[in-house]
């Protein structure tokens, strides 16, 4: 794999940072030189980038200029945000580099002590003759803000001046680019300290940091971006060795398992075969939107246990799917798990159990429990584990399990663990940890943990996925790849994590064809075959 690849899967956190930083200057980079690197980068991107500047500076970008994303130095007056660390250093750097490229710029800076090479820096850029105000009412009118104030250092709360000059900062409507990360985001949680730069955009330099992928600070982030400034992978290989990794899922992992291999003589038993156990009276739909989910992962095989009176409608949707028609409750559910003759549970490579279930149907959750099969519980399947106790009840499995909460449900399977909405990465981790379970945890951006610690996260997404029935899509989705994974050495947490990825690029390419309104679950399951096509 090439290195670029390598490091663009990496996601660290500020601590795991700050010591591949130290490898690097303790093997003889000087911290001033790797400044002027990274911050020359960010300058030459915030040149490459098409500035509309704002109304009231009176200039109109020409539109060839757009078109062609040229620099624009004239006219442009840039604001920028500088704070007492490097990152404010940083800023300093593009504040220089920026004016001497012939933009209009200027310093808003409201502390009194810095770190040295920052104190450097702006005794510098006041040579040369750039303003520096340190009230927020001093700031002149600007078409760009720059925003330095902090990096990966921050950790305590902000209080004002600074707070309530963030918060006047993001009411201007001026593009916004911050350094490394919005100022106010906690590195490895991405939650708000107080108060946080709303950015358009974010270099994020070196190596992912956990926020950017973290559900409070979506909306923060703006459009992202990786600024590589050739760290050594050897040095991110030493410092991550020993601590469980936390990587990316990108095209290229995705696809190296994508589509799943089939040898040429084959037959439809080796290619996997899955049993859903899904839907009620009440919730007939989701199990039609499982077997749909389950149809694209190309299983060789799929049987669909459902209620008896759901088994002429899921004929009609799945010809292909072998439907079971159980004997059901009288609110509707299934009331026993009646198999076809000669068969048991152990002739299912995986299960998927929960969509549409209700809590009536708790005796078939605790029979799949009890079997050794790969199993995946979803929704109801969720709900009735939880009250079963969770944690006591996985460890007693024998074989492997994926549980596909949201925030909600995870909560109820885990309530002496962390808020899942805090620190999803952690609440995952633990979660997995404890239960020896596969934790896929739902979210505008999925983690998943192994039960090592390990973290696998789904970097891009779309709010066009929060709508009813999309994770029914997702958990036959993932049954049909786990019962095919069986039969061809790939791991569990790859094919969890491949699932989640194709999950959420069906939902990006509907969106973009569809907007984000056109995503309705059904249109859903058939966008996912074009993922791969
Ligand atoms: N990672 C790299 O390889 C490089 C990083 N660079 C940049 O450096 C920052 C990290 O710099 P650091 O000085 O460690 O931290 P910060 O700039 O984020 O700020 C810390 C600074 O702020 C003070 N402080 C902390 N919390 C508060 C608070 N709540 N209120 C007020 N002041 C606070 C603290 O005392 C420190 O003085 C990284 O993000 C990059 O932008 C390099 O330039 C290049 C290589
Ligand atoms: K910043």
């Amino acid at each position: 794999m090439q290195r670029q690849e390598k490091i663009s899967q990496v996601i660290v956190t500020a601590g795991q940072m700050r010591d591949i930083e130290d490898r690097i200057f303790a093997a003889g980079m000087p911290v001033v030189a790797l400044m002027e690197k990274v911050a020359g980068l960010v300058a030459r991107r915030i040149q490459e980038i098409p500035q509309i500047p704002c109304k009231k500076a009176g200039y109109v970008a020409s539109n060839s200029l757009l078109k062609k994303g040229l620099p624009q130095a004239v006219g442009s007056r840039v604001g920028i945000l500088v704070g007492p660390g490097h990152n404010g250093g940083d800023a300093l750097v593009v504040a220089r580099e920026l004016h001497f490229r012939g933009y209009e710029v200027w310093i808003y800076s409201p502390f009194s002590k810095f770190k040295e090479l920052t104190s450097q820096h702006l005794q510098y850029a006041q040579s040369l003759g750039i303003p520096i105000y340190q009230t927020i009412e001093q700031l002149p009118d600007s078409d760009l803000l720059v925003d330095g104030l902090f990096g990966f250092g921050l950790e305590k709360n902000l209080t004002d001046p600074i707070a309530s000059a963030i918060n006047q900062l993001n009411e201007l409507s001026v593009p916004i680019y911050s350094i490394d990360l919005p100022s106010g985001l906690h590195t490895d949680t991405g939650v708000v300290l107080g108060t946080a730069i709303r950015a358009t955009h974010t270099f994020c330099l070196g190596l992912w940091k956990l926020a950017f992928f973290q559900d409070p600070a979506l909306e923060y982030v703006g459009k992202a971006e990786l600024i590589d400034f050739d760290i050594p992978l050897a040095d991110v290989e030493a410092v991550l060795k020993d601590a469980p990794s936390i990587k990316r899922i990108t095209p290229t992992t995705a696809l190296a398992t994508l589509p799943l291999p089939r040898p040429p003589v084959t037959h439809k038993y080796k290619e996997g075969h899955l049993l859903l156990i899904c839907g009620s009276r009440r919730y007939a739909g989701g199990a039609i939107l499982t077997g749909l989910g389950a149809r694209a992962s190309g299983v060789g095989m799929l049987s669909i246990a459902v209620p008896e009176s759901l088994k002429s409608l899921l004929v009609s949707h799945l010809p292909e799917a072998l439907i079971i028609g159980c004997p059901e409750t009288e609110s509707g559910a299934i009331a026993q798990l009646q198999l076809p003759e000669k068969t048991d549970l152990t002739s299912f490579n995986a299960i998927a159990c929960g969509p549409g279930l209700t809590r009536d149907a708790t005796p078939i959750v605790q029979e799949v429990i009890e079997s050794e099969r790969p199993l995946i519980l979803d929704a109801d399947g969720l709900n009735i584990l939880a009250q079963m106790g969770a944690i006591a009840t996985l460890k007693k499995r024998l074989a492997v399990t994926v549980l596909t909460p949201h925030a909600g449900e995870f909560q109820r399977l885990f309530p002496d663990i962390a808020d899942a909405k805090h620190d999803r990465v952690k609440a995952a981790q633990e979660a997995a940890l404890q239960s020896g379970a596969v934790v896929l945890l739902k979210g505008a951006r999925t983690a998943i943990a192994n039960p090592q610690g390990a973290i696998w996260m789904i970097t891009e997404s779309t709010p066009a996925l929060a709508r009813g029935g999309s994770g029914d899509v997702l958990t036959g989705l993932l049954g049909g790849l786990l019962a095919q994974a069986a039969t061809k050495q790939i791991s569990v947490e790859d094919i969890v994590a491949t699932a989640a990825w194709w999950h959420s690029q069906a939902g990006i390419l509907a969106a973009q064809e569809r907007t984000e309104l056109g995503v309705d679950a059904f249109t859903l399951t058939q966008y996912l075959l074009k993922v791969l096509s």
